[in-house]
């Protein structure tokens, strides 16, 4: 099995968790196959809030209403990958640029069940670049400010968010305190989001593997 299947496999063991009401639909290629195997269930649910205007369109071509989330109360469930997991399922995510819609969402849901393909579990967050999402004018500022931090930012050149922002990945992270750093970049003018999640990290982590999908809880 590829990464890709992997990939679908998690998606598709997610569909366990879809009851009714709104839910809550991430970003990226894993939650693609997400989308493909909700339409089979779309008669279960009423809807789905989205983290990016790619997956509104994803949804809305399979017949499935996108929400505003302020048109809708707290959601019962929110799915969407990461681009690492801890065994305490706080993530770095942002790969696909989505990372403050993301939060957003994923702050206003009760259950977080986040799928990946089992590469995507490691010991210590870090080694995928972490994405920051600033205001255009504060990207270099903000750059100077991560390098005190020891990292190495890298302007994500030519990508610009779902909130007219701009990307810089941050290379060369350990991150053995993911609430502390997550906290701390925050704290710099001109953050939008840091792509640590770890005050809200994931409740559940389904990971597709050569072996079946595995179910992780902190
Ligand atoms: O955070 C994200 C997008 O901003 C994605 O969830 C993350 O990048 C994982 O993507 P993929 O499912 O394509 O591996």
């Amino acid at each position: 099995m590829n990464q890709d299947d992997l990939k679908k496999q998690a998606a598709e063991a997610a569909l366990d968790y879809v009851e009714s009401g709104v839910i809550g639909v991430g970003t990226g290629s894993t939650v693609n196959h997400f989308i493909d195997a909700l339409a089979s269930v779309k008669h279960r649910i009423e809807g789905a809030v989205s983290s990016s205007e790619v997956s509104s369109e994803r949804l809305k071509r399979h017949g499935i209403q996108v929400f505003d989330l302020n048109a809708v109360g707290e959601l019962a469930l929110y799915v969407d990958g990461a681009d690492e997991s801890n065994g305490q399922l706080e993530l770095i995510k942002g790969g696909g640029g989505a990372l403050t819609r993301e939060k957003i969402v994923a702050a206003a849901s009760r259950t977080f069940v986040c799928i990946a393909d089992e590469s995507k579990l490691v010991e210590v967050l870090g080694g995928f670049p972490l994405p920051v999402e600033v205001i255009p004018m504060a990207r270099s500022y903000v750059a100077r400010e991560l390098v005190q931090l020891g990292g190495t930012p890298v302007w994500r050149e030519g990508f610009v968010t779902d909130n007219g922002n701009l990307i810089l990945d941050v290379q060369n992270l350990e991150i053995t305190d993911p609430k502390g750093l997550e906290q701390r970049i925050n704290t710099i003018a001109g953050v939008v989001t840091v792509g640590i999640f770890a005050w809200r990290p994931a409740d559940v982590l389904i990971l597709g593997s050569a072996q079946g999908p595995r179910t992780i809880k902190p």
